[in-house]
Order: C-alpha cells, then structure tokens, then sequence
C-alpha cells in the first residue's frame, strides 16, 4: 500500500553509512542535527528529533525549526555513556496550517465563521491530550469559534499567539514520514581529551644493570602525574616467549641475557592472563594501577593478539593456529616488517567461538581483575573487523567506561573502518606530517570531513617504532615544536616519554626510522630525575590543556593566514565560545621567525582582543586583523588566550 506521507525527509546530519555506522560523541556533548524536509503545496511543515538512550523506555523529541532552503536543524544533549538511537520526524501540521490561512484571511477582512468552526474541531481534539489548567481555556476557545456573538473574541484567539503555542505542544501528526534511525556512541570525556606518556616497565629500574619491576614502576607514577600526562601506556606486560625470542637490535636471534620484546607473548611462565615474573605478580600490577588511579593516571594496558611459539595457547589450542603442511607456522607480519617471534592467532580457526570466546576473556580479565579502563590495541588491522566489532561490543555492554586506542598506521579507509568498529580513539600521520601544508591539510582533513563524526585523532609525535626523520636531528627546538602542534592541534596527545623527552635519536640505519639501540629488545636505565627544557615545557603546556576548554576538543580549529610559511597559527574554541585560545608556531629551528597573522575576526566578534602568551605570561592589545609576532627557535610558539 503506498504510503500516504506529503513529507519528503532527505540529507539527515550527521549520519555515518546510512545509520549502520554510529557517530561519536562524549557525555555532555550536543548532537545537531540537520535536514531537508518538504511536501507539495504551500502547507505548514512541522519536524522534530526524536532520540532515546539504550537503557530508555521513551524517547525525547526537541522540535526542529527552519533554517533556509527547507533545511531544519535541532539540537539534543547525550547526557549517558552507551548509545543513542535518534531519526527525525515530519508532518503537515493542519491545525498550524488553519491557523496561518485564517490570520491571512482575516487580515484581508474576509469572514472566517466557517474557519472558525474548522478551528472549533482542532482544539477539541487536543483537549484530551491538555493538562487540567489548560482545559478552561481551550473550552473557552471552542466556545468563542462556534458562538457568533463571540465573534470579535474568536478572531483575537484564533490568531493568538497562545493558541499557537498549544498547536506546537499537542500537535496532530497526521501522516507524518520519518528518516532512517541513526546511531550516536557516548563515551566518557577521556575518549577526547587524554595525554598519554608511554615507557617501558622494565626499564623503570634506578639501579644499573636490573630489570624494572612494577614496584619501580611506581617510584615513577609521581613524575608523571606532575607532568601533566593522565594515561600511562605499558607495551604488553606478560612473559615474553623464549623460542624465536628477538636479540638487541631486532636480531633474529637472541644471546644469552637478552630480554626479547615485550610483544612477543607467552612462555611456560603463561600468556596473556599472566605477568611476566621479572615485573611482578598481578597483586603488584594491581597495586601499582591503584597507585596511579590515586595520582589521576589511568594505566593503559596493550592488547596484542599473537603468541610466541612457546605461549601456553600453542600447546593447548593448536587448532588457534594455522599450521603449514609441513607442520609449522608461518611467523605475523606487518609488511614489510617481519615478526619471526610471534605467530598470528587464526581468526578463521573451525574452533572459533572458542577462540574469540578467549580473547574476550583476556580483555575482561585485566579490567576485572585490575580496574583496566584503557587498552591500546597492537596491529588492529592485521585481525578482521567483524572481530574488534563484536569485542569492544561485549565489552561495552558490561563495562561502557573501556576505551581503545587502534594502532593502525595503514591505508586510510582501514584506520577509518578500525573507528568505526567502535576504536575510542587511533593513532594518526601526524608523525609524518612537518610542512605547514601537511600539517593545516591533514587536520582539516580530520576536522572538516566525515572523518570529525567518528575518528578520534591521537597524535604522537614518536612511538617505539617510529623515530621519525624529523626527530633524528635530535634538535631541541624540533622537538618543543613537534610536541607543542601535537597537544595543540589534536586534544590526545601521546609520547613514547623517556626517548622523546631526552632527545635520543639515533636510527638504527641511515634512512630508518626505526630507534638504534631500541628499548624494544633491551631495557634502559633512564637518569629519571634529569629536567630539561622540554621536561619544563611539556608539563606547562600540559597544565594549560588542563585549563583550556578549547584545547580539550580537535574540532572546532580554524587556520589563520600567516605571511610566513614557516609560521602557522590557529584558532580554537570550546562548544560555548567562553573559551577560545590561539596558538602561533614557527616551523623553523633554526633561525627567528617574524610574521604576521590575520586573526579571524569574525569568530572574534568583530572586535579587538587582549591575547595573554599563557607560557610568557606577556599580554598585547591586537585591535587590527593582522598582528606580528617573533618566534625564536629557543621557544618557538605562543599559546594565547583570548580575551575580549
Ligand atoms: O606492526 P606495528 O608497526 O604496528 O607495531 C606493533 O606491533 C608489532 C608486533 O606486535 C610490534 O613489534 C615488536 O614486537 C614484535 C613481536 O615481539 C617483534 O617481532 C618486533 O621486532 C617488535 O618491533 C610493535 O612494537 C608494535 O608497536
């Protein structure tokens, strides 16, 4: 039967994949919704948003109101972590529409007795639906349209203001249409604003020559709250495999003494619901993410799904693996990098509900076990979609708080599918990206496409595995650069913490941007107690992300023009616009930079602005749209608040 609905609804906003993907948000943000909605003919339109929390029995619905060219929008807050389900609704609104016709007729003098009586029909049947105080006055008004010597009070009523508001709260949906039903994801604040310090366990040890342990670990949780970093990342903590174990500088094979890497998993001192004994037992792994919780840091755990050949899963599950013919089987691989430690866990296995059964276990073990709230997930492309789909799923539905982070460094559309499947948060390019170009194109790129709706940038600067070219020169002004455009351009902020704050950079090889000497196959004694200039720097700037609400979103940025391309500014600003900051960077570490930048005086308001460097302290008066600045590479940036 066709359905009758006059309402068109097209271009519903923001959607991702006609609703079988959800969209992102975090508590307390607002989901604005726009569309286009018409019907034939000239009658009024009336729309709302209708939304629901998963755990609701009812939906809310706010109405949507016309902007141009038949676009409506609306606006709902996400007020519960987990989802929301939300489409939009649209209908003729034929007591509306009497009401607009019949002031037009009486504007012309025309005699409405019949309208009125038309009128009379609508307000009855919206007196079974009105509270026992609005009774009287829709009698009153029933009374007046059906009462010809009422008529000069009905003509008043009818065009009133007040009977328009009732027609607004009880409206009559006579064949309303409504879109697709949508999907918004909820997560808790940390899913956008978070500032990660990544070391090693084993090399938290003070004294020369000994493997750390997680008591040393915590000798250390001081220094990294104070520094401003609220989320300490550990490469994976379990025993690390003695068969095919990795020697000092990826060597294939190892010598005597050497402590393999941390992501080759499992050995007869068990997998991946163990601790490796040289760091600890779990009680010590629990205390020690306890000690953290009470510092503000929250300890997050890597989730890398491979075995070492010795992991207690290969004896136990052979059939998790994908044997060869000639019965072995065949080491992961990230091409072109080869991981002969390590073999891939067969996520086609026959014995597959088992098998994922496991992993889920895993993952729930250590937030059951130990509070773990955060996992950063190894290699998340090299394992099926469907898979970290159906995981973080489960893991949602008992613990919505658990966030993910992806490290995929891939081809675009498989980091985006990886956010999609529910990642929290993924690791990015902005490694790699140094040009003023690279870096204003990519974050646009990220903050202006679909792209905003569901991918939560985290920019590193370094990670274990990349020591970016950039950083080799071992320059310290790169460096301030480097982590300043990081923990101003994105809201999550990431450092592989020893390495980057002490400036190692040797690469392995000339043209490698793998770490010479890498922590990876080793452990380090760090002289933890050195400051530097980028020690003091990092912990200020991350101070000023504590208090700057503009700094604790990736959104709302808008680029400067500068006169220099060595120099790029930007603008940022929290959702209310009562907090708004500007950030000037100079790309050069090597000479003075002088430039002048236009600042976006519409944002502004039109109008002049005090701007304080919060790292300075210095205050200057800018009341022209284009304003100069020097930069040295000694500091190479300002971080402006604004005032107006
Ligand atoms: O493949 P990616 O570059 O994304 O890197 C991640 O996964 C790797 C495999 O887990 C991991 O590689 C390290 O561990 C391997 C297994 O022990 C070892 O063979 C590699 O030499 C070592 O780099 C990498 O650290 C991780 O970030």
């Amino acid at each position: 039967m066709q359905n009758q609905t006059r309402i068109i609804i097209e271009n519903v906003s923001p959607q991702l994949d006609c609703g079988a993907n959800a969209i992102k948000r975090i508590v307390g943000q607002k989901v604005v919704v726009t569309a286009d909605l018409f019907s034939d003919g000239h009658d009024v339109l009336e729309s709302c948003v209708k939304f629901k929390h998963e755990s609701d029995e009812y939906s809310q619905e706010v109405r949507m109101t016309p902007t141009v060219n038949d676009e409506w929008i609306a606006e709902f807050k996400v007020e519960k972590q987990g989802f929301y389900t939300y489409y939009v609704e649209g209908w003729v609104d034929y007591a509306l529409n009497w009401q607009h016709g019949t002031e037009r007729k009486i504007q012309d003098n025309q005699y409405v007795k019949s309208e009125l009586l038309e009128g009379a029909e609508y307000v009855r049947a919206i007196l079974a639906l009105a509270t026992s105080d609005e009774v009287d006055y829709l009698n009153t008004l029933a009374y007046y349209f059906t009462t010809e010597s009422e008529y000069e009070n009905a003509i008043r009523e009818a065009t009133s203001y007040r009977l328009k508001s009732f027609f607004k709260k009880y409206p009559i949906r006579f064949l309303e249409n409504k879109s697709l039903e949508l999907k918004v994801y909820v997560d808790r604040k940390k899913a956008l604003f978070s500032t990660w310090y990544e070391f090693f366990p084993r090399s938290a040890s003070p004294d020369e020559g000994r493997h750390g342990t997680f008591k040393d670990c915590e000798r250390l949780l001081q220094r990294v709250a104070d520094m401003g970093f609220d989320t300490l990342y550990f490469p994976p903590i379990h025993p690390i495999g003695e068969v095919n174990r990795k020697g000092k500088n990826n060597a294939t094979t190892a010598e005597y003494g050497n402590v393999g890497s941390p992501w080759g998993i499992g050995s007869h001192h068990g997998g991946h619901q163990s601790t490796h004994p040289e760091l600890g037992t779990i009680d010590d792994f629990k205390a020690l993410v306890h000690k953290a919780q009470e510092l503000g840091i929250e300890v997050a755990m890597d989730y890398a799904l491979q075995a070492a050949p010795d992991h207690p899963y290969v004896k136990d599950f052979p059939q998790w693996f994908k044997w060869r013919p000639d019965g072995t089987v065949q080491y992961a691989e990230n091409p072109p990098k080869k991981y002969q430690d390590i073999q891939p866990i067969y996520f086609e296995s026959s014995d597959w509900k088992n098998l994922w059964k496991e992993l889920l276990d895993v993952a729930l073990f250590w937030i059951e076990e130990c509070n773990i709230k955060i996992y950063r997930v190894d290699n998340p492309h090299t394992k099926p979609f469907y898979f970290w789909g159906w995981l973080i799923a489960e893991i949602k539905k008992k613990h919505p708080d658990v966030l993910f982070l992806a490290e995929a460094f891939t081809r675009p559309k498989i980091m985006n599918e990886l956010a999609k499947q529910g990642f929290s948060q993924s690791y990015t390019y902005f490694t790699w990206r140094n040009s003023k170009k690279e870096l204003t194109d990519y974050v646009e790129e990220l903050t202006q496409s679909e792209q905003k709706e569901f991918y939560r940038p985290n920019f590193w600067p370094n990670t274990p595995d990349i020591n970016p070219f950039a950083l080799q020169s071992g320059n310290e002004s790169v460096h301030l650069q480097k982590y300043f455009l990081a923990a101003t351009l994105s809201s999550s902020v990431g450092i592989y913490g020893p390495v980057f704050e002490y400036m190692v950079c040797a690469p392995m090889a000339a043209g490698k941007e793998e770490y010479l000497n890498s922590e990876k196959y080793e452990y380090y004694k760090w002289n933890w107690e050195k400051q530097n200039k980028l020690t003091t720097l990092i912990t200020k700037v991350n101070a000023i992300r504590k208090e700057q609400d503009s700094l604790q979103q990736t959104n709302n940025i808008v680029f400067c023009d500068t006169n220099n391309e060595q120099v790029m500014a930007y603008y940022k600003f929290d959702d209310n616009k009562q907090n708004e900051t500007l950030m000037v960077v100079s790309l050069d570490a090597f000479n003075t930079s002088q430039a002048m930048v236009r600042i976006p005086l519409e944002q502004l308001g039109n109008q002049p602005i005090h701007v304080t460097d919060l790292i300075t302290g210095n205050t200057y008066f800018w009341d022209k749209e284009w304003n100069f600045v020097v930069l040295s590479p000694e500091l190479p940036f300002h971080l402006f608040k604004i005032q107006k």
